[in-house]
C-alpha cells in the first residue's frame, strides 16, 4: 500500500538504499558523467547510512531496502529474465556477443547475486565473449568508461526514480542516462510485488519528458507543488495533471509548478526547499527572489486552469496551505557563505518524520541552529561521506506511508 499526503504526517514506513560497491567503481574520469563530484569511501558512507536507518527505525518507521524488495519481486525465472532484458536495453547493449555474453554471466546468478551485480556495474575485463568484438576493442583501447554495464552510484537517493504521491506513484523519466535504469526497480516492485500491485501509476518512464522524485513535494492532500528544474520538464506537469486529476482521481486539486535555476546546486526544487512543519520551511536565502511559480488547478473534467502566483513565496505558500502565518527560516541563518556552503552540502534538504521534526546532517549547523531556535526537533547524524554525492536525507529516502495530518 502507499499513502503519502503530505511532507510533515507521521512517517510510518520508507524506501532507502544501503550504498554498495557502485561507489567502489567510481573513478575521477567519468565522475561528473556519474553526476557525482567526489568519491564517497564505501565503509563509512555505510556506516553512516546504517546510522540513518536505524534513527529511522528508532522513530517508528519501518525501513524497507529497495533491492529486498526487487530481489523479493523477481521470484521466477521468467520475470528475472524479463527484467534483464529490458535493464540491457536500457543500458544500450544491442551486440549480440556481449548481450549474450552478459546475460549468461548473470541469469546463473541467484537474484540478489544478480541485482548486486548489475547495481555494481560490470567492467569489459569481467567476461570473456565467444567472439572478438570490435568495437569492444576499439573502446578498450581508449574508454572513457570501461564498463558493459556502467554502476549505479545514485541508487541511494532514492527520492528521485520513483515517486510516491497519494496513494499512486510515478515511475521517472530520469533527466540523464546515468540515472535512467534506476527508475525500473520500484517499477517492477509497484507492478509485479503483492503488496503493491495495484498502485496507480501516475507517470511513465518511457514519455518523453523528465521529471525526478527531489523536484515533487507534496504540500497537502490537493495541493502538490513541483520543481521545474535541471531536472522536471514543464511538459511532464501536464502529463501528472491530467493522469491525477481525471484518469485516476486522487484527492489533488492543484499543481504548483516552482521554477528554479536549472544549475547543478539547485539540481532539484528539495535542495532548496523542504517543509518542516506545518508552517515551517526551510529555503536557501536566493530562491526566493529566484523564483515564479506557476499553478495548473483542475476544473471541470479533461479541463484545468492555469495562472501564474501572484505574491512572494510566503505569501502564496500560505494561501495554498491555508496557514495564516508560514515561517521561511534560511539556510546557513541567511549569511551569504555559510547559506551557500551548507545547501551544497544538503542543509535544506530536511526529511521531516512527524511535523516539526526533522532528520538532517550534522555538518550544517549553522541551518540546523536555526532550526532548533524555531523550535523545530532536530535529529542530526554525521555524513562527511554520504553527503559527497550531493544529496541529504530527504534525497535518500522515500516515504511509502504517511499518517495523515
Ligand atoms: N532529491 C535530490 N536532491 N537528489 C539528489 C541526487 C544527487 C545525485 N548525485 C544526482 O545528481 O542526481
Amino acid at each position: 500500500m502507499i499513502k503519502v499526503y503530505s511532507e510533515i504526517g507521521k512517517l510510518r514506513s520508507v524506501l532507502l538504499h544501503r550504498p554498495g560497491n557502485e561507489l567502489e567503481n567510481l573513478a575521477p574520469k567519468y565522475l561528473s558523467d556519474l553526476l557525482f563530484d567526489d568519491i564517497p569511501y564505501l565503509e563509512k558512507a555505510r556506516e553512516e547510512h546504517d546510522v540513518f536507518a536505524q534513527l529511522l527505525r528508532d522513530n517508528g518507521v519501518k525501513v524497507n531496502y529497495i533491492t529486498h524488495l526487487l530481489s523479493n519481486t523477481l521470484k521466477s525465472n521468467e520475470l528475472k529474465e524479463q527484467f534483464l532484458n529490458e535493464f540491457l536495453d536500457l543500458s544500450d547493449i544491442n551486440n549480440k556477443y556481449i548481450r549474450e555474453a552478459l546475460k549468461d554471466y548473470l541469469l546463473n546468478m541467484n537474484i540478489s547475486e544478480m541485482i548486486d551485480k548489475l547495481t555494481s556495474g560490470i567492467r569489459t575485463n569481467e567476461l570473456k565473449l565467444k567472439k572478438e568484438v570490435f568495437s569492444v576493442k576499439v573502446r578498450k583501447s581508449n574508454m572513457d568508461i570501461p564498463f558493459f554495464l556502467n554502476p549505479m552510484p545514485n541508487l541511494y537517493f532514492q527520492r528521485d526514480p520513483v515517486a510516491m504521491i497519494g496513494k499512486g506513484a510515478t515511475i521517472n523519466r530520469m533527466r540523464t542516462p546515468a540515472r535512467r535504469r534506476e527508475s525500473m526497480f520500484m517499477e517492477y516492485v509497484l507492478k509485479y510485488n503483492e503488496d503493491f500491485k495495484n498502485t496507480p501509476l501516475y507517470y511513465d518512464k518511457k514519455l518523453p519528458y523528465a521529471i525526478e522524485g527531489g523536484d515533487i513535494l507534496i504540500f497537502n492532500e490537493k495541493v502538490l507543488a513541483v520543481g521545474i528544474s535541471q531536472r522536471t520538464d514543464p511538459e511532464a506537469l501536464e502529463i501528472l495533471a491530467k493522469k491525477i486529476f481525471d484518469e485516476y482521481d486522487d484527492t489533488f486539486e492543484t499543481i504548483l509548478g516552482f521554477l528554479i535555476p536549472a544549475k547543478r546546486a539547485y539540481m532539484h526544487l528539495d535542495t532548496v526547499f523542504t517543509q518542516l512543519d506545518y508552517d515551517k520551511f526551510v529555503v536557501h536565502p536566493e530562491m526566493q527572489e529566484v523564483i515564479k511559480i506557476f499553478g495548473i488547478q483542475k476544473k471541470d473534467h479533461d479541463e484545468y486552469t492555469i495562472n501564474e502566483e501572484k505574491g512572494t513565496l510566503k505569501e502564496i505558500l500560505e494561501k495554498h496551505l491555508d496557514v495564516d502565518k508560514i515561517t521561511l527560516l534560511k539556510c546557513g541563518n541567511g549569511d551569504e557563505i555559510a547559506a551557500a556552503r551548507e545547501q551544497w552540502n544538503d542543509g535544506s534538504n530536511t526529511l521531516a518524520i512527524e511535523p516539526g521534526t526533522v532528520i538532517t546532517y550534522d555538518r550544517n549547523y549553522i541551518t540546523n541552529k536555526e532550526l532548533k531556535n524555531a523550535g523545530i526537533k532536530v535529529i542530526e547524524f554525521p555524513a562527511s561521506e554520504l553527503s559527497r554525492g550531493r544529496g541529504g536525507p530527504r534525497c535518500m529516502s522515500m516515504p511509502l506511508i504517511r499518517d495523515d495530518i
